[in-house]
């Protein structure tokens, strides 16, 4: 299969995932239970959202293995059978199939052995991304990367609830193929073409002083305070806008925010590759910058984690040297 064809079945298992993603959280919603601190809800929707995806490809690109962030060993012990139940009605399928969906994504390249021709591509997958963000009832996101040789080469980027300018309803689904651009699709549709979208670009901003940057919502996950330093000394007066997941990608892609910075909170926290895979993937086929906050590349190529990177800076472009170099002196 090629590049579009992969890609083609990732937009067709996203969708499917985002459905039942909303179908939960509104359920959330309609119960009270939302900010309740009651975990539960979303751990249904994150095995859900995984066994809908994994399932797809499954059937559409069998080749394929998946680096997913949940596997199923919760699901399987006696004590959580009413969880599993419950994943099982909220995916659509039997239970034991849900277990073998969830669990086609707990490929890890790193240990795969050197001549393991699964190593040369897979997907990566968040099944919710911004797990906190779902729960409070706000951003989250279904995120689905291709890699390649080590290399990004594509990506879906489901954000429920997004909102889109020209949209009655919140919801955008954004795809990209190497060199082949960036689209935005709805997230209902049955047509699955990754270029039958509208294009989308990142903003042309280059002064500093006027930049919309975004950070995450939760201070474990980025040094906010570094953040705020790195805001003033590049000139800009509004505070970074706060945003679950990698919807913040996808802000930065459709040009309605031109950087985003994740600083590292302590030494030693490593990103996982399904927090960023398809927002790189999108953002850089938008026209935008990638790196981590010392300016490298972020290297897909050493398994689960971005070993070789420390937190990630994200941009239109225009700004990215500019806003690299000030990240430099606010963590000094
Ligand atoms: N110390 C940390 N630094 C950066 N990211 C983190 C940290 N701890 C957890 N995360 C990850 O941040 C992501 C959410 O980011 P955001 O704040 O942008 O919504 C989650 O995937 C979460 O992973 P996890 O799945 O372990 O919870
Ligand atoms: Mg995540
Ligand atoms: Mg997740
Ligand atoms: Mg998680």
């Amino acid at each position: 299969m090629n590049r579009d064809e992969l890609i083609e079945a990732g937009l067709e298992a996203v969708r499917a995932a985002c459905k039942v993603c909303v179908r939960v959280q509104a359920d959330l919603v309609n119960a009270g239970t939302l900010e309740k601190g009651d975990k539960s809800p979303v751990t249904v929707a994150d095995f859900a959202s995984q066994a809908v995806v994994c399932g797809i490809l499954a059937e559409r690109c069998p080749d394929l293995v998946v680096v997913g962030e949940e596997g199923s060993e919760e699901l399987r012990t006696g004590e959580h059978r009413d969880l599993l139940g419950r994943v099982a009605v909220h995916a659509g399928m039997p239970a034991e199939e849900a277990i073998e969906a969830i669990d086609r994504g707990s490929f890890d390249p790193a240990t795969a052995g050197d001549d393991d021709p699964r190593k040369d591509r897979y997907w990566a997958l968040d099944p919710i991304d911004g797990t906190k963000g779902f729960l409070r009832g706000e951003q989250y996101a279904v995120a689905l990367g291709l890699i390649e040789g080590g290399e990004v080469v594509g990506g879906v980027l489901g954000c429920p609830n997004l909102a889109v300018d020209g949209q009655d309803e919140p919801g955008v689904v954004l795809v990209a193929v190497k060199g082949a651009g960036a689209y935005r699709h709805p997230v209902e549709g049955t047509d699955h073409d990754p270029h039958h979208g509208r294009k989308i670009a990142v903003s042309e901003r280059s002064v500093p002083g006027v930049l919309r940057v975004c950070e995450s919502v939760e201070s474990g996950h980025t040094k906010q305070d570094a953040a705020a330093e790195v805001v003033r000394m590049l000139g800009v007066t509004a505070d970074p806008v706060r945003m679950d997941s990698q919807a913040k990608y996808a802000a930065v892609a459709m040009g309605v925010a031109d950087a985003y910075l994740r600083l590292p909170t302590r030494p030693g926290y490593v990103e996982r590759i399904w927090d960023h895979a398809a927002g790189v993937a999108v953002l850089e086929e938008a026209g935008g910058t990638v790196t981590d906050v010392d300016g490298r590349r972020l290297d897909f190529s050493k398994g689960r984690g971005l070993d070789n990177n420390r937190g990630v800076i994200a941009t239109n472009g225009p700004c990215h040297a500019e806003v690299v170099a000030a990240v430099g002196r606010a963590l000094g």
